[in-house]
């Protein structure tokens, strides 16, 4: 009662709140006001503070207590600040021995998941830095566990700088995310037990099953506004001769009866109207949670961490950063790109997340979250399921099961999408760099990754850069490549190569601007005129003066010089 709220049987588990702490609920339960299966066992007990009962305490071993500062029961952590030091400065390795709280959550984790097949040790290091990196945002200094100068780190935090450091100890062989180190608190995490996602699905609490006592970690869902054990009435009542009778029946039943069946029957449907209006708040929320997922969010780099289960799944590389797979709920996978630590001064983030980050276009992925989490860097976007077209580019195997009109399709997607981030001018843009870096990909899915051509056959020489042969080869009007085939194939292909030739112009200002490339890529091939050879720097004037101001059909814009 009092700072907690009422408490009758039926409601035990109820949640409960310290003051206007954070709710306080399965897995987690308040000691001495809930019975024990109200919780996951003694590792999950919170206590209100004794004297004001305004905060929500933890105990850590070896500290005196942690006030815990929020919960969240979506990503699963706890975050909390020390109230006061540990009191066994000298011995590092208490803190995760198998009576911590914490421990005990990720052994949870560990027996009902494949994470620890993953390998999800890591090993923390104590260093003693100069008090120079104090400042630095990149370590995160132990409060109250260490004196000045004292560092905790995990492996991925080890940088060059830390050379000027003395490594103290080691811990071995912790849980990664078992206890996560923020300048702001410290954060652990847990792992639900299973099924109590369906109960919260459903509207329904969780709590440890009390009636079999050889499955004492099951847990069950209920309803705090109904007991687990009432039962639906079945429509019909037996008489004490065992027959069957109609509750319409009303002659023979004593009035009082009557009375309560229809009461009965009247609670029942009253009570499934309102659980299935209940089910149907279910779904609104959880469209809501994915919704809300979909705008771009600041994650920690645990929540990263527990979105990307330990960075589980690679999705490939980068020259930013390595991407993972991962889910921000069962509807929404994502893919997380982990920054590298030492490029870029921000800038790239910035601009990311400031123009990416505001943009809905069919062809532009969306970003949906980002991380700035001391030094660590990523950014969430939207999974995007079709594999990269690198590969298809690069295997003529994989490009020959697209098609030429689909590879067509997805250069024009691609076009509309830089021509949208072009017109609207987010961010930092270099439009002619784009239409450049746009020409390269359209040559590529022309000829394959091959930056050069064997061509030893055909003049002797051994090897030419092959956007430069096919130009010549287009200029002598062949066929562009052998593998061609005739009719509608070969249009595309010349339409790409020429539209990616006048991409590769020598002089910006002789590149058409994005709105024109999509003219060009939407419109007949035989419109098209021949590009000037894109590797002559002396043919700028001649080719203009020869073709006027006009590149292309009489329908396309001019290219000012300046743009
Ligand atoms: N949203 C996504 N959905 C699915 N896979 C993705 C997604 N983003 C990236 N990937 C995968 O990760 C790989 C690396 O992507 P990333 O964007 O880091 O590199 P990139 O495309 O080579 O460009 P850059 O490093 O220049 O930005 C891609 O080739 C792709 O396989």
């Amino acid at each position: 009662a009092g700072a907690y709220g009422h408490v009758d049987q039926d409601d035990e588990c109820k949640p409960a709140k310290c003051g206007q702490g954070p709710e306080i609920r399965f897995p987690f339960w308040l000691k001495d006001h809930q019975p024990d299966r109200c919780g996951y066992g003694p590792g999950f007990a919170l206590t209100c503070s004794p004297t004001t009962a305004n905060e929500t305490l933890v105990d850590i071993p070896f500290s005196v207590k942690g006030v815990v500062t929020s919960i969240d029961y979506l990503f699963r952590y706890i975050t909390y600040e020390f109230s006061s030091c540990f009191q066994h400065q000298n011995n590092l390795s208490l803190i995760f021995n198998s009576t911590s709280p914490f421990l005990s959550f990720e052994y949870m984790l560990y027996d009902s998941s494949d994470y620890v097949q993953g390998g999800t040790l890591c090993d923390y290091y104590v260093f003693s830095c100069p008090s120079s990196l104090a400042d630095s945002s990149d370590y995160v200094p132990l409060p109250c566990l260490s004196r000045p100068g004292h560092y905790l780190m995990d492996w991925d935090y080890i940088t060059p700088n830390l050379l000027n450091c003395t490594k103290m100890y080691t811990i071995p062989s912790v849980p990664c995310i078992c206890i996560w180190h923020l300048p702001d608190g410290h954060t652990a995490s847990w792992d639900e037990p299973r099924g109590c996602r369906e109960c919260e699905a459903t509207g329904k609490y969780c709590r440890l099953n009390s009636t079999n006592s050889s499955k004492k970690h099951e847990t069950e869902c209920y309803d705090i506004h109904k007991p687990p054990t009432a039962k639906p009435p079945t429509g019909e009542t037996k008489s004490k001769h065992g027959e069957t009778k109609s509750p319409l029946v009303t002659d023979l039943v004593p009035p009082g009866i009557f009375l309560f069946a229809v009461l009965v029957i009247a609670t029942y449907f009253a009570y499934r109207s309102s659980y299935l209006k209940k089910e149907d708040q279910v779904k609104v929320e959880r469209f809501l949670e994915n919704y809300r997922a979909l705008k771009p969010t600041r994650y920690t780099y645990a929540e990263i961490k527990k979105i990307t289960q330990n960075f589980k799944d690679k999705l490939g590389q980068g020259g930013y950063g390595t991407v993972y797979k991962g889910e921000l709920s069962i509807d929404v996978p994502i893919a997380a790109k982990i920054l590298n630590n030492f490029t870029g001064n921000g800038d790239d983030f910035i601009n990311e997340v400031g123009t990416i980050g505001t943009i809905h276009h069919i062809n532009v992925v969306r970003l949906v979250g980002y991380c700035a989490d001391g030094y660590k860097k990523a950014l969430v976007y939207e999974y995007l399921p079709n594999d990269s077209l690198d590969k298809f580019i690069s295997s003529d195997h994989k490009k020959a099961s697209l098609g030429w009109e689909k590879l067509q399709d997805i250069a024009l997607g691609i076009a509309k999408g830089i021509e949208y981030l072009h017109q609207g001018n987010f961010g930092n843009v270099s439009h002619k760099s784009d239409v450049y870096s746009f020409g390269m990909l359209l040559l590529e899915m022309v000829g394959g990754r091959k930056k050069n051509i064997d061509v030893r056959e055909e003049n002797n020489t051994e090897e030419v850069y092959f956007p430069e042969w096919i130009y010549n080869r287009l200029n002598r009007e062949e066929s562009n490549d052998n593998e061609v085939e005739e009719g509608g194939d070969a249009k595309i292909i010349k339409k790409l190569t020429i539209v990616g030739l006048w991409c590769i112009q020598w002089y910006p200002g002789d590149r058409p601007s994005m709105k024109t490339v999509v003219q060009m890529l939407e419109g007949d091939e035989e419109t098209l005129a021949m590009p000037p050879n894109p590797f002559s720097t002396t043919n700028q004037k001649t080719t203009r003066g020869k073709m006027g101001e006009r590149p292309f059909s009489s329908m396309l814009e001019i290219i000012s010089e300046s743009d």
